[in-house]
């Protein structure tokens, strides 16, 4: 990283950050999870499109955020992208690094099924990253391999040589470990042939007549513990594994105490190793209830030059498949489960301010502390983000729709880790490894200072805050003042964790919080649905039942107009005849003949005219009445079906009084009954009802049967308004 003291010719650079998107399975595409939320634009950019029903586009919706997110990346891998091309093209220059003495780091992120262990380890048939950079090693080193096995590695970037007691010891580790694995050829087969485009082009490898030893080591951070998957397995459930402590080298470089390297030689051994440490993870997965996918995994190569048996430089190459990136939000995590989340979450967590700090000391030249130490993961990670090697990340990404929030959060980390800037130093011969005798004691190179060489502890007098002291033959007032130490050292780690577990609590209630707030806003939206078509329901009933009663009251209507309705024609006729009659009567005046009889006919006719306008006024009363009536009744009706239950007292009334009319109707139909009797007059067929309504409206003339018409058909108009 750009800062001070690094040599002026140390290129800075950006972290290379790379991109691969997983082929959709079967499954996936079965269950729709295809909706085009990962388009590759070109190598370097991808676009992030929100699917329906995300919280990323709900968000969007309320106006917080967006629905579309463009990342760029060192390189983008496309679902087609195969093993050999993914190496060839992520890991040449890091490979090369490697074999040329440097350290190099990779590390594949993601959420849990984007297909990180596929990318670091791949499968028999088509090998990841892991078992081509072995295969690389070994056809890099052939021929120049040193079979002695008695240099291995020390502390972080030391070597320490070993006894012939020693080397047995290690001999036997080495076929213990291999006595439970099977034999298989199929992976070296598939590599060589593969591979070879890789040697073709590393040129840059020198070998300068050295010998090589290969030592590797494979381990797990599971819940901030660090178990070694190159130990046995435990046979008994109630055994735990043995947790490693994280020390310091003495030099401010953070290695693995205790943990189990072998040497090896060809790639089936590399394989077998890989077997091995695969089946502990998950059987120890098993038995403690986890999913394999819940912790680190970290495989490390070490690779000595060794010349004239002495150690010339040791180069590091690591690969850590990190667990799935998934909140704890996400996995429904309760006990155990929620530690496990809460631990992961944190390391992660801590892993982003890291690289978010490592960015943000590039932007801005006041340094702030950068948390390596706060998690065994970034201890470890640590000397990567200082310069003393390249670090690289493979992000790993599904496309599917349901996992598009993590997978967005995921791209958003990567964004950040793209903007650090490395600045790789050229190894100094300080950094070269610091040699150790058999008796564990630092040798004395010649030409070296061996004043300078005591300032070496060995690995039991490294001092460090994991390490315990033998307290026992220390005098008692030293015990006072470490007891003091140990106190204060206790105290701060104390407000350190709590610092820590607050965070992490925030972090984890701002989570569940925000999950609380996502299904509560989910619920009142499902009730708001239920709400409007429970609404729309009740008012299609409504529309029918005012529809129904429509219906009713214009058949009533129709019903009355036809039962209690005179023929216009026949009324007319009648009236004609009324009028021809006045006429007659005048022109009879004035003539002397027949004038008794012409006056007796007059009067027989007044007679039977009187009658027939009595008729009439009673027949237009009995219509007005049943009109009434009939609009009584339909908005009793409209009441009670509106208001059931506050108006049941006047709806009585109302119905009280149209009993009465309807008795004063009945008398008032047996009167013109009588008088109909009663007159000699014969009533003519009826017409139809609407033609005769349409005659009498459309009449030019003014009579007073046209005008009786013309006031129904509008009291009828305005009870159809009524009604609608
Ligand atoms: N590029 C790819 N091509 C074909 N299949 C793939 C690819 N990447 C992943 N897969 C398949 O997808 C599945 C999930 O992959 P993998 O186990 O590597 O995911 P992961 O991210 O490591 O998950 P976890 O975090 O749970 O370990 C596996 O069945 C794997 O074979």
């Amino acid at each position: 990283v750009s800062g001070e003291g690094y040599p002026s010719d140390s290129e800075p650079q950006t972290m290379s950050v790379y991109l691969r998107v997983r082929p959709f399975s079967k499954e996936e595409v079965n269950s729709c999870e295809d909706q085009e939320c990962v388009v590759i634009e070109n190598d370097q950019t991808v676009t992030l499109n929100a699917p329906k029903g995300s919280a990323t586009m709900k968000s969007s919706e309320k106006g917080v955020g967006l629905s579309i997110h463009k990342f760029s990346f060192t390189q983008i891998f496309g679902p087609d992208t195969t093993q050999i091309k993914l190496f060839e093209e992520t890991v040449q220059s890091q490979m090369s690094d490697f074999l040329n003495g440097n350290n190099a780091l990779i590390f594949s992120y993601g959420v849990t099924n984007a297909g990180k262990t596929y990318t670091i380890q791949g499968s028999p048939k088509d090998p990841g990253i892991l078992p081509r950079v072995l295969d690389a090693t070994f056809h890099h080193i052939r021929g120049h391999q040193y079979d002695s096995m008695d240099i291995k590695p020390h502390l972080r970037n030391d070597a320490q040589f070993l006894t012939s007691e020693q080397v047995k010891q290690e001999k036997s580790i080495k076929a213990a470990v291999f006595a439970s694995c099977k034999e298989s050829d199929t992976l070296s087969v598939s590599l060589r042939s593969r591979s070879s485009s890789f040697m073709v082009a590393d040129s840059t490898v020198k070998v300068d007549g050295g010998q090589f030893a290969l030592w590797v080591a494979f381990f797990e951070i599971y819940n901030e513990c660090v178990y070694d998957l190159l130990q046995p397995a435990l046979c008994s459930k109630s055994k735990k594994r043995a947790v490693l402590r994280v020390c310091d080298d003495g030099a401010g470089n953070a290695y693995v105490k205790d943990l189990r390297w072998i040497n090896i030689m060809n790639l089936s051994e590399a394989n077998k190793i890989l077997q091995y440490g695969n089946k502990n993870r998950s059987a120890a997965a098993t038995k403690m209830n986890q999913c394999s996918s819940r912790s680190h995994s970290i495989f490390t190569m070490k690779l000595l030059k060794i010349d004239n048996d002495a150690v010339k430089g040791i180069s590091e190459f690591s690969l850590c498949d990190l667990a799935g990136s998934e909140r704890c939000n996400k996995t429904k995590t309760f006990g155990e489960r929620l530690k496990e989340a809460a631990n992961i979450n944190n390391s992660l967590l801590i892993l982003g301010k890291c690289i978010m700090a490592l960015r943000n000391n590039q932007a801005d030249r006041s340094k702030s502390c950068i948390p390596f130490r706060e998690s065994k993961l970034t201890k470890l990670f640590q000397s990567f983000f200082c310069g003393k090697g390249k670090a690289s990340m493979i992000v790993n990404i599904n496309q599917c729709a349901s996992t598009y929030d993590e997978t967005l959060h995921v791209m958003k980390f990567s964004a950040v880790a793209k903007q650090v800037v490395q600045v790789i130093l050229e190894k100094p011969v300080l950094l070269s490894p610091c040699l150790f005798g058999r008796d564990g004691k630092p040798l004395v190179r010649p030409g070296t200072d061996s004043l300078a060489m005591e300032g070496y502890l060995s690995e039991d007098e490294l001092l460090d805050e994991e390490d315990e002291a033998d307290m026992s033959v220390m005098p008692q007032d030293e015990l006072l003042s470490l007891v003091e130490n140990l106190k204060s050292k206790l105290l701060a780690e104390r407000r350190k964790n709590l610092v820590q577990e607050m965070e992490i609590r925030k972090e984890m209630g701002d989570a569940m919080m925000q999950q609380i707030m996502e299904s509560e806003e989910l619920r009142s939206r499902e009730m708001e649905e239920l709400k409007e078509s429970y609404q729309e329901k009740l008012e299609n009933t409504f529309e029918m039942y005012k529809e129904a009663i429509k219906e009713h009251a214009y058949q009533s209507a129709m019903r009355n107009l036809e039962d209690d309705y005179v023929s216009l024609d026949e009324f007319t006729a009648e009236q004609e005849k009324v009028e021809g009659l006045k006429i007659c009567h005048t022109w009879n005046r004035t003539s002397t003949y027949d004038f008794v009889l012409t006056e007796e006919r007059c009067k027989r006719l007044y007679k039977e005219k009187s009658a027939l306008e009595t008729m009439c006024e009673s027949k237009q009363q009995v219509f007005e009445y049943n009109l009434h009536i009939f609009l009584f009744k339909s908005s009793l009706s409209l009441l009670n079906y509106c208001f059931p239950a506050d108006h049941s007292k006047s709806l009585e009334d109302v119905l009280l009084q149209n009993i009465e009319k309807d008795k004063e109707i009945e008398m008032l139909k047996e009167q013109l009954e009588k008088s109909l009797k009663s007159s000699p007059v014969q009533l003519r067929p009826k017409r139809g009802l609407l033609a005769n309504i349409k005659d009498a409206v459309t009449s030019p003339r003014n009579s007073s049967s046209a005008r009786t018409l013309r006031k129904t058909v509008r009291a009828f108009t305005s009870l159809r308004m009524f009604l609608a």
